[in-house]
């Protein structure tokens, strides 16, 4: 009797109320709209902050306002060093704009399409941003709200953090609940729904949803045949590529690695896909149309991250131990080109006892793309 996958579908009603996700999703969500949120850091601080990316002249009057000062614009060094700006050991930045906080210089220091010239932010200066402050969790808000990571932001004292907040109809969090939130998430996923999808390619496939507990982005396991978790089982990790995986883009070669992965697991007898919802190495499907824009003037595909003010690699891996962990899957033989997925899959407490070579014939739009990954990302080819 072989063994079987436990899906276990969790009762929604028990679902863990966790209130540091909840507020994180709400303030991504007022970012996006282009409001204020207030973010509580050490003792009575208090970080005000905007997106940077849209930012309107009355969103920031109301930001001067309510600090009752001049913000300062918050941006990461990855970003800064590729203007040639000036050179920082931390991992943010603060231009002290004073009066020239104005939505265009902004524009042209936050987005390298922006067409301004340099000598516009000469003057500027820069102050290094400590790695655990409210201005830094600003930027960690952006990432995740798959804004340009950039970001108005005015601290404050006060020592009435949830008065102020309910006075000016604000969302008050905690830097902590920032950057402790993709962790979070990822250890509060449950299955929540799961049914028999069968695949031009798998007919025999039972695709399980697994969602975190504010409510956020859900992730899938496409489970192919039956796999035995009493045996390493065949696995690909996927990252989500909208126009490599659904509309056939050959700028990348996600679309051949998705399908031939679902190939070769059925071609096998069983494994599972887990098809991660990080679209763009984790910065979203609209920063990666700019990061495209920007490598058809000659930047590779990292460094076009860097250029928009992300790492290179934005992606975390803990969502797909977790969802594995929940199968009941320790055991793996893992299909990638990516010694990344394997080290941090490893760091997850999963054991990848075999890497399974995943590589497709490149074509004339993707071949930058796989030799960049290759010479500068260390993929196996
Ligand atoms: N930012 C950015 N993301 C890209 C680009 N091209 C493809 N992607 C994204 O890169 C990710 C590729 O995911 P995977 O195929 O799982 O990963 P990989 O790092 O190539 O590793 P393996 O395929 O496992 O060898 C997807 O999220 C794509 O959307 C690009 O030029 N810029
Ligand atoms: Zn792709």
């Amino acid at each position: 009797m072989p063994h079987r996958l436990s899906i276990t579908l969790s009762d929604t009603d028990s679902t863990d109320y966790t209130p540091s996700l909840l507020a994180v999703d709400r303030a991504l969500s007022d970012l996006r709209r282009g409001q204020i949120v207030a973010i509580q850091g050490d003792g009575d601080e208090v970080t005000l902050t905007l997106a940077a990316e849209g930012a309107t002249k009355t969103a920031i009057e109301r930001l001067k306002s309510l600090s009752g000062g001049f913000p300062h614009l918050i941006l990461t060094t990855a970003r800064v060093h590729t203007l040639g700006l000036g050179s920082f050991s931390t991992k943010a930045v603060r231009a002290e704009m004073g009066k020239a906080m104005r939505p265009d210089l902004i524009e042209g220091l936050v987005n390298p399409l922006a067409r301004i010239s340099k000598n516009d932010f000469f003057d500027i200066p820069f102050s290094e941003v400590a790695l655990q402050s409210g201005e830094s969790a600003s930027i960690g808000l952006a990432k995740l709200s798959r804004l340009i990571p950039a970001s108005i932001s005015a601290t404050i004292k006060n020592d009435d953090f949830k008065g102020f907040v309910e006075a000016e109809n604000l969302t008050g969090l905690k830097k902590e609940d920032i950057f402790g939130y993709e962790e979070a998430a990822a250890r509060s996923l449950r299955a929540v729904s799961d049914a028999q999808v069968p695949l031009a390619d798998a007919p025999n496939t039972k695709i399980v949803a697994f969602r975190p507990s504010d409510g956020g982005i859900e992730h899938f396991a496409i489970i192919i045949g039956e796999p035995n978790p009493a045996d390493p089982v065949l696995i690909r990790i996927h990252s989500e590529c909208f126009t490599g995986d659904l509309v056939g883009s050959l700028r990348c070669d996600c679309g051949d690695q998705l399908r031939g992965a679902i190939r070769s697991i059925a071609d096998h007898g069983s494994g599972i896909l887990l098809y991660l919802a990080q679209e763009g190495r984790g910065i979203g499907l609209v920063n990666k149309l700019r990061a495209y824009k920007l490598q058809d003037t000659g930047v590779d595909t990292f460094d076009a991250n860097e250029q928009l003010g992300f790492d290179a690699d934005e992606r975390v891996y803990l969502p797909a131990a977790q969802m594995l962990d929940h199968l009941g899957v320790n055991q793996v033989r893992l299909m990638t080109n990516n010694p990344e997925k394997v080290s941090v899959l490893k760091s997850c407490d999963v054991d990848v006892i075999e890497r399974v070579e995943h590589a497709f014939p490149t074509n004339q739009h993707n071949e930058p793309y796989i030799v960049a990954k290759a010479t500068k990302g260390g993929h196996y080819l």
